[in-house]
């Protein structure tokens, strides 16, 4: 029997705040950023970081801004401490970067940590014990006054060792498991500490109220951290930091709410590595800001760069979907988003606004070091607009609207049977098969000529040679132009019933030896119209090329004993089977 969650779990009861302020306020700067990567999220791992990886992480944070780096638990592992000597003895804290170490507030383990400190210019002494009425209960079998003495001996001790140290000792204390701590008994447990600190506004102690397990609706956490704000006392001595965890996947929502409650500290990840479902994404919360035109004062623009640092250190991957940072959040293959993108980049280029505003691409990939070319690939989803960019993109061809739709058709055709993708390379190799290609049987065009016609005005007679199989073939039309006399001569040689109905032309490049791309529609009987794309430096060849491209296709058609539209597959069954085979083979 499926278990009734109501039997088994209990609502998380709401905060009376009625005249809670937050939900009108805006974010419009950063936090003060604390990276604990390299203390919660390491405590996460499957293998911890080793003081190699430690390094190259730490290098990184420091790097991207970061100004406080929380570096490990050093009273809790040798590995951590030998880190924190490490940082130290080699002289790799920059004068504006602050350093952080956690402790539990139990003797042995703050002394220990001091230990770790000697040497160090400022730290951050990161002091907490647990306040929650669950962990009161279960795990100290203690009430409150007890637990508050928890509390106070350890920054007794703190206070006191930092009064002996030439260290500068910046004082942090988290009501750990705080989300599940009763509000009034949260603010005792603090002001009881900040009274053995006795912060100012010049030295302010930084209280850390975190989301050890993230237990309500984002809402929630903020009016904790509002309530919170509002009752406890000397508020301007204080650094109210939040240290949000990700169990109901709502960390991000819920850290933003907390700054519009009033905190002024975020302690995350990058990533969102951490306990259980992780700690907050520090990244997503950076661009997030980026994105609303706030600087977030953290360097995030070459995420790929950060995503491999990431995925060394800590030995796990970063979801390909992952917001900003994974590997497909720029991309789109459904059709009507390619679409969009597609007219979206181009208005934008026309625009010349530098405002970003492009649909389904919340920001601009080169923004994160991501370039376009992900941005648009071709499955079964995609659709003509996809294509075109990409044929535009890599090729610089402008493909008249209906080749786009016959094109499309092409190519769906192809990955419906393979279902999976083709890539922009493959995507060309089927257009030129397609198009420009001649196939064995194909009519090519070894050379032409024409001249007026001596006995009539605007006529030109035409005289070429074209090639099947290597056998040469003399032909020979009469028309309004060079173009109009080779489909005159193609009817008399094909013996089909040809029209032109649509023409355009394209340079590509400039200068003498510029290529130019033709592209032809042409009507022959009992054939919906056809597309054919000719390319050379002469325009005109360029055009019969076109034509003959046509026509091809739909001999390719006969020959195969089919008949059909342009919106049908136009593939013989060898073509289509090779670039099936192809696909499969990437
Ligand atoms: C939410 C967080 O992420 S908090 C950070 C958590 N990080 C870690 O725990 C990683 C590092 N920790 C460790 O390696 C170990 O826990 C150590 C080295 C610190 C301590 O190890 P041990 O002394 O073997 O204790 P262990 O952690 O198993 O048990 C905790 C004991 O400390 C007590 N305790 C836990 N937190 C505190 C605290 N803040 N203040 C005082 N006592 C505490 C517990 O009640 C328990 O007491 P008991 O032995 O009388 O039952
Ligand atoms: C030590 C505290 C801040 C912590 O890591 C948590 O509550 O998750």
């Amino acid at each position: 029997m499926r278990v009734d969650p109501a039997t088994k779990y209990t609502p998380f009861p709401p905060v009376d705040l009625p005249d809670r302020r937050w939900p009108s306020a805006t974010i419009t700067r950063p936090p003060i950023w604390a990276s604990v990567d390299l203390r919660d999220g390491n405590q996460a791992l499957v293998e911890p970081m080793g003081i190699e990886r430690k390094a190259r992480m730490y290098n990184a944070l420091v790097a991207m801004g970061f100004k406080e780096i929380e570096v490990g638990f050093p009273a809790a592992s040798q590995t951590d401490f030998d880190f924190a000597r490490y940082l130290i003895e080699h002289d790799m804290v920059p004068d504006d970067v602050t350093l952080q170490v956690l402790v539990q507030a139990r003797e042995p383990l703050i002394r220990r940590t001091f230990e770790a400190l000697k040497g160090c210019k400022r730290a951050i002494v990161h002091v907490y014990n647990s306040t929650s009425e669950l962990q009161r209960r279960v795990v100290f079998g203690m009430d409150r006054a007890g637990i508050i003495d928890i509390a106070r001996q350890g920054a007794q001790l703190i206070h006191t060792l930092a009064d002996e140290t030439d260290t500068e000792i910046v004082y942090q204390y988290s009501p750990e498991s705080f989300t599940g701590t009763e509000l009034d008994f949260a603010v005792d447990i603090c002001e009881a500490v900040m009274d053995v600190y006795q912060p100012t506004p010049d030295k302010r102690l930084i209280l850390n109220l975190p989301s050890t397990v993230e237990m309500a609706t984002p809402n929630v956490y903020a009016d904790q951290i509002e309530w919170f704000c509002r009752h406890v006392k000397n508020r301007d001595s204080l650094i109210i930091s939040v240290h949000p965890h990700n169990d109901r996947g709502t960390g991000v929502a819920a850290t933003e709410l907390a700054l519009m409650a009033g905190a002024d500290r975020v302690e995350g990840t990058l990533f969102g590595n951490g306990e259980r479902t992780g700690n907050v994404d520090i990244v997503t919360l950076a661009m997030n800001m980026f994105t609303q035109g706030v600087d977030p004062g953290l360097d995030c623009s070459n995420m790929p760069e950060l995503v491999t640092m990431s995925e060394y250190c800590t030995r796990l991957p970063v979801h390909p979907r992952h917001p900003y940072a994974g590997e497909l959040v720029f991309t789109a293959f459904s059709g009507s988003h390619q679409d969009a993108i597609n007219k979206g980049l181009r208005a934008l280029r026309q625009s010349n606004s530098g405002v970003w505003e492009v649909p389904y691409l919340p920001i601009d990939p080169t923004d994160v070091g991501r370039t376009y070319e992900a941005v648009i690939r071709i499955n079964s989803q995609s659709g003509k607009g996809g294509v075109a960019h990409i044929l535009e993109r890599d090729h610089a061809l402008q493909m008249p609207r209906p080749l786009q739709v016959e094109f499309s058709g092409v190519v769906q055709h192809i990955t419906d049977e393979s279902e999976g993708e083709v890539t922009a390379k493959q995507l060309w190799d089927i257009f030129q098969q397609e198009y420009l290609v001649q196939h064995p049987g194909d009519l090519g065009l070894k050379e032409y000529r024409t001249v007026p016609d001596t006995h009539a005005t605007d006529v030109r007679l035409l005289d070429a040679v074209l090639t099947v199989n290597d056998e040469d073939r003399p032909i020979h039309g009469r028309g309004n132009g060079p173009v109009d006399a080779f489909v005159d001569a193609l009817r008399t040689e094909t013996g089909m019933d040809l029209t032109l109905v649509n023409y355009s032309e394209h340079a590509l490049g400039v200068g003498a030896n510029a290529q130019a791309y033709a592209y032809v529609e042409m009507k022959a009987e009992g054939h919906a119209p056809m597309y054919g794309v000719g390319r050379h430096s002469n325009i005109v060849q360029a055009s019969l090329n076109a034509i003959l491209s046509a026509v091809n296709r739909v001999r390719r058609l006969n020959a195969a004993g089919q008949s059909g539209g342009a919106r049908s597959t136009q593939k013989t069954k060898e073509d289509a089977q090779a670039a099936r085979a192809e696909v499969a083979a990437q």
